[in-house]
């Protein structure tokens, strides 16, 4: 299990934090245009961080039996996160796939891309971000197996420090049948890679 999480961001805190990073950097946080800013850097600190109170079963609701025990992908879902390291952002896709347990039990294909965003709306890794979603779906829907392949760009490799723009990053975690069978994954890899 893991352990209960905060459910809401400390406004007031973030932007005493944000009024002191200003003061640091040499800037006047009482000049007009950045008088608002810490109470907006909160604001999107909630939305951008909104992750760190949920968790996988809160959005993994509907779970239908259908007659289908193959395959289910869902490819290029648009993945927006936070390098742990910088607190910059890094984006790109995650494709996610699984294959149902013998019940045909599959979840919406909504919910995918929301199990997603409750792991990226977080500072992150994207190794562990990309293994996070595969065991959050091996746990909650019990599938034979899945496979997350996430590709993302990351702005502390290119807007700072190494200076490479376009330089992508992939990460790819298999579970169960994915793991197992060598003929399942290469033929998620190529649905993936198309
Ligand atoms: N493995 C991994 N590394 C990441 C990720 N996001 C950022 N990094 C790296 O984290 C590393 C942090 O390295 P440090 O040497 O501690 O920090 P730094 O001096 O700012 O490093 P540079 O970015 O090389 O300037 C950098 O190499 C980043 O590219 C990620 O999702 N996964
Ligand atoms: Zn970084």
């Amino acid at each position: 299990m893991e352990p209960p999480l905060p459910l809401q961001v400390d406004h007031a805190r973030i932007e005493r934090a944000v009024r002191e990073i200003l003061i640091a950097i040499g800037e006047d946080p009482d000049r007009d245009g950045l008088l608002e800013t810490p109470a907006r850097v909160a604001r999107a600190y909630a939305e951008q961080f909104a992750g760190l109170g949920q968790t996988p079963e809160d959005v993994l609701t509907k779970v239908f039996d259908v007659d289908h025990d193959e395959m289910i992908l869902v490819r290029d879902i648009e993945v927006y996160s936070t390098c742990e390291h910088h607190l910059v952002p890094f984006h790109g896709v995650a494709h996610v796939g699984y294959i149902p347990n013998d019940k045909g039990q599959v979840t919406g294909l909504s919910k995918l891309a929301r199990l997603v965003d409750v792991y990226a709306r977080r500072p992150q890794v994207q190794e562990r971000m990309t293994s996070q979603v595969a065991d959050a779906l091996m746990r909650v829907l019990e599938p034979r197996g899945v496979i997350v392949v996430i590709e993302c760009e990351h702005l502390c490799m290119t807007m700072r420090g190494v200076r490479k723009p376009g330089a992508k990053t992939t990460t790819s975690a298999v579970r169960g049948s994915f793991r197992d069978s060598e003929k399942t994954r290469a033929e998620a890899m190529a649905l993936i890679l198309r």
